[in-house]
């Protein structure tokens, strides 16, 4: 029979002893300790994962900053919080954050520790576990269900999502926003004449030329069919009606291969009002759009 503080190692019956086990776990547990003066340190640290190129254990058993000076720009203050809030209230960390090792190599790790008073601080006792895979696989999952297929632009619910927080920047900055509505003109005789495919083909070649014509900051997406979205932050009207302009002139002068000057746009376009929903300024645009359309289309109207 194994004692107390012996598992089953190799072997069936062969004990192991609690350390051996602790290091073969495929993640880390650990102690983490802070004082009155701040200073923290892992009193215990083990696990397979403590053998990641950059992580000295040696090191941290002395000063956690070893690891917390690691932490990713973006997650640091999120995690040095959780730190601070687990602390006062006495409450888990659960959180996670991406740890850089060697050159520009890093690791998503995710994190769980319980608070305990102890006579000279805070003792947290906890787990990491290496989740670099999963945050990988969440990504590209993400990307997928947040992009058009045929044209790989935003999708309708990611452009939506994007024009939300744009909308809150907005209220809480008082910086201009405007919202541009592309529709292509007549796109059924497109398809009529060279066939769906082809149409799908110049949908793809539109949302490629207009994304190049773009700003990194601007976010155009496909809402449906041959209707178009871009949201164009920091951007007030007097900026957005020129570069609608040039969007409209350069897609009727572009080839898409069937035929120049058989493709042509019509622009609407709206600036936010402080305050306003979403949806108001959606139906601005589209306003602007639907007069577009009727003066004669190849045009923008704002
Ligand atoms: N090839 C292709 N065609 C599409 C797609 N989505 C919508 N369409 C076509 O786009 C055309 C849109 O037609 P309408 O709404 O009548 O508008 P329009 O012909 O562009 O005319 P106006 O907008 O009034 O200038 C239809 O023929 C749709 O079949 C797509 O994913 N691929």
């Amino acid at each position: 029979m194994p004692h107390d503080n012996a598992m089953t190692g190799g072997g069936l019956n062969e004990p192991i002893g609690m350390h051996d086990f602790a290091e073969r776990l495929p993640g880390v547990i650990f102690q983490f300790h802070r004082d009155p003066t701040g200073h923290m340190h892992f009193p215990y640290l083990a696990g397979s994962g403590t053998s990641l190129p950059g992580i000295d254990r040696h090191a941290l058993s002395q000063d956690a900053r070893h690891m917390l000076d690691r932490l990713d720009a973006e997650d640091h203050p999120r995690v040095m919080a959780a730190i601070e809030r687990s602390a006062r209230w006495r409450i888990p960390i659960a959180t996670k954050f991406r740890i850089r090792l060697s050159g520009r190599r890093y690791r998503w790790v995710a994190l769980r520790a319980q608070p305990e008073d102890s006579a000279t601080g805070v003792l947290w006792h906890g787990l990491m576990i290496d989740i670099t895979e999963q945050m990988a696989e969440e990504a590209r999952l993400r990307k997928l269900s947040d992009t058009d297929d045929l044209t790989g632009l935003a999708n309708r619910r990611r452009l939506m999502s994007r024009l939300d927080e744009e909308i809150a920047r907005s209220n809480r900055h008082g910086s201009p926003l405007s919202l541009m509505l592309i529709d292509l003109d007549h796109f059924k005789r497109v398809n009529d004449t060279w066939g769906h495919l082809q149409g799908d083909q110049v949908l793809a070649e539109f949302a490629t030329l207009c994304h190049d014509l773009l700003r990194e900051e601007d976010v155009i997406g496909r809402l449906g069919g041959e209707e178009f979205a871009v949201v164009l932050p920091l951007t007030p009207l007097v900026a957005s009606g020129p570069l609608a302009e040039r969007l409209r002139s350069e897609i009727a002068e572009y080839d898409f291969g069937i035929s120049s000057g058989q493709l042509t746009a019509s622009i609407g376009l709206a600036e936010y009002r402080l305050g306003e929903p979403r949806d108001a300024l959606i139906e601005r645009a589209d306003r602007s759009l639907y007069a577009a359309k009727r003066q004669g289309r190849n045009r923008v109207v704002s």
